[in-house]
């Protein structure tokens, strides 16, 4: 888990409007400089005092990044630090705060794309930062080419001043060559290219400092995006009273696929009782009752073939959220059992749909969306990256310069529901504009039937009444903080077996 960072995520051009806000109130923009500067200042530090070293490159760049650079190089030097500064720019081109700051350091300044990476110990990249506008040049590419081989092959660290130089801030996407840091240190509130992929494979540690920016300036940015950690979800998360009773927990429906496909949904179905919904019943075809409740305690099994099955077993109106789609098979009769599953009813009843609910409609996404807008309840579809193409071709099909961020956020609306982007940076985004980036994930998940209990978690939180956008959040939470908990070898059922450990760290903080 990575430590925590203040909830709103911004775009580079919310950043630069709080910064704006903040200097019009008053707040000299040097001083926000020296602040970031003496942020780096600290984490390179820290960083050299654990290697033992002392000789530091600080290679700036043309903007105001590069002017943290320069400040932070002075603030090392006072420490007694070994400083050199190499800037991309001739120093007579910098202007403004970067130009203050670079005057204000006393040594020698060499042509970083000259200089030399000997006998170094650490380099601070303060090339580009939030400013980054288009792709680097062949010139600052084969800086950072040059930079990047020093690092992997000295073993030495790299800090990021703001943003690793390259990294789009705001898509997270590589503009022709980008820096890869030990650390990052950014400011006020991480960017969304922080969390995104490729952008926060290049930032190593990710931290968030205060520099004197009020949080009063995000009141105008309409901040919509938040990082997928607890200080989202928590004051919704359903908590077992003591006064109630298993129904008032919620009564999950796993839909099963056929004898041979049956141990996804009992993944899933047994991921959503260890989510905390107090029944869950298992539709299984007729084929494969024997099958199920030979597997199957605690979940309970009801035959259901076909969407006219399905019909039947959900017309008790306590089973409150459908989870459907794990090993159910790509056919016309799985359209027509998600058709059953989101039907408008007289009662509010959710849906999770996943893998073979989605790509049945892969043909026709339109009649999807048509029932998923005609839904009577919350509706979480939970795509990986083939499933999302399959389905949401409108939000794929452009220039390439959309985030996987913004693509999350046009399917949402396009389809009513909310959308869980899977990945090893999950994107969950709502119709109403509502987003969360998982900011961690672990390579053990990525192992057959981690998805069904996502899933399951999904429903078992819809079923106590959980908001869909806050439940897709959470349940997406909880399953990579049980993988990391369980860690290597991790295979699907080790998920739910480590829920419980999630829900004790969830009620002790809960308690504090
Ligand atoms: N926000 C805050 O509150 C605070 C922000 N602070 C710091 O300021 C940083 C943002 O500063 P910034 O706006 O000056 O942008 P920055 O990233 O230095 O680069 C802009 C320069 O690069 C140029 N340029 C762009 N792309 C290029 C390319 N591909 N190849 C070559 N050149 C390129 C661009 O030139 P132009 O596009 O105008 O031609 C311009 O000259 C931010 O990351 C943080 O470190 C702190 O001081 C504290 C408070
Ligand atoms: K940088």
């Amino acid at each position: 888990m990575p430590s925590a960072f203040p909830l709103e995520i911004l775009t580079t051009d919310q950043m630069a409007r709080a910064d704006r806000l903040t200097i019009e109130s008053g707040v000299p923009a040097m001083s926000l400089m020296e602040s970031a500067a003496v942020a780096i200042a600290r984490a390179t530090s820290q960083i050299l005092q654990r290697t033992s070293g002392r000789r530091v490159l600080v290679l700036c760049g043309p903007g105001n990044n590069g002017g943290d650079g320069f400040v932070a190089a002075r603030l090392l030097r006072a420490q007694r630090y070994k400083v050199r500064v190499a800037s991309l720019t001739p120093l007579d081109q910098l202007r403004g705060d970067a130009a203050q700051a670079a005057a204000a350091w006393p040594c020698p300044v060499s042509s970083a794309l000259e200089c030399s990476f000997d006998g170094i110990d650490l380099a601070i990249d303060a090339l580009f930062g939030t400013g980054l506008a288009r792709d680097l040049d062949s010139n600052a590419s084969a800086l950072v080419r040059r930079l990047n081989r020093w690092r992997r092959e000295s073993g030495q660290n790299v800090v990021a001043v703001d943003i690793p130089s390259g990294v789009d801030g705001t898509t997270g996407a590589v503009r022709g060559a980008a820096v890869e840091a030990d650390a990052t240190v950014t400011f006020f509130r991480v960017k969304t290219g922080h969390l995104l992929l490729p952008g926060r494979l290049h930032c190593g540690a990710l931290t968030c400092a205060h520099i004197g920016i009020r949080p009063s300036a995000l009141d105008s940015l309409a901040v919509e995006t938040f990082v997928n950690m607890p200080q989202l979800w928590r004051a919704a998360l359903p908590l077992p009273q003591v006064d109630g009773h298993k129904y008032s927990r919620g009564h999950a429906l796993v839909v099963s696929g056929g004898a041979s496909f049956t141990g996804a949904a009992r993944l899933s179905a047994a991921a959503a009782l260890r989510a905390g919904a107090g029944l869950v019943t298992l539709a299984s075809p007729i084929e494969a009752l024997a099958v199920n409740a030979s597997a199957l305690t605690s979940v309970m099994v009801r035959p259901a073939d076909g969407a006219k099955g399905l019909a039947k077993v959900l017309s008790d109106e306590r089973k409150n959220a459908v989870a459907i789609g794990p090993g159910l098979g790509v056919s016309e009769e799985s359209c027509a059992q998600v058709e059953t599953a989101l039907a408008p009813q007289a009662y509010r009843r959710a849906a999770v749909l996943d893998a073979d609910a989605l790509s049945s409609f892969a043909g026709d996404p339109e009649r999807l969306w048509r029932a998923t807008r005609a839904a009577p309840g919350p509706v979480v579809m939970t795509p990986h990256a083939g499933e999302f193409a399959r389905l949401f071709a409108a939000c794929e099909s452009d220039c390439g310069c959309r985030s996987k961020l913004d693509k999350a956020r046009e399917a949402a609306r396009a389809s009513g529901a909310v959308v869980l982007f899977k990945g090893a940076d999950t994107v969950v985004a709502a119709p109403d504009g509502r987003a969360s980036i998982l900011p961690y994930a672990t390579p053990w998940l990525a192992t057959a039937g981690s998805g069904d209990v996502l899933t399951g978690v999904i429903a078992g939180l819809l079923a106590q009444r959980m908001d869909g956008f806050l439940a897709a959040s959470c349940a997406a939470w909880m399953h990579a903080r049980a993988a990391e908990i369980f860690g290597p070898g991790l295979i699907a059922d080790d998920i739910i077996a480590a829920l419980p450990q999630v829900w004790r760290e969830l009620c002790a903080a809960q308690q504090k």
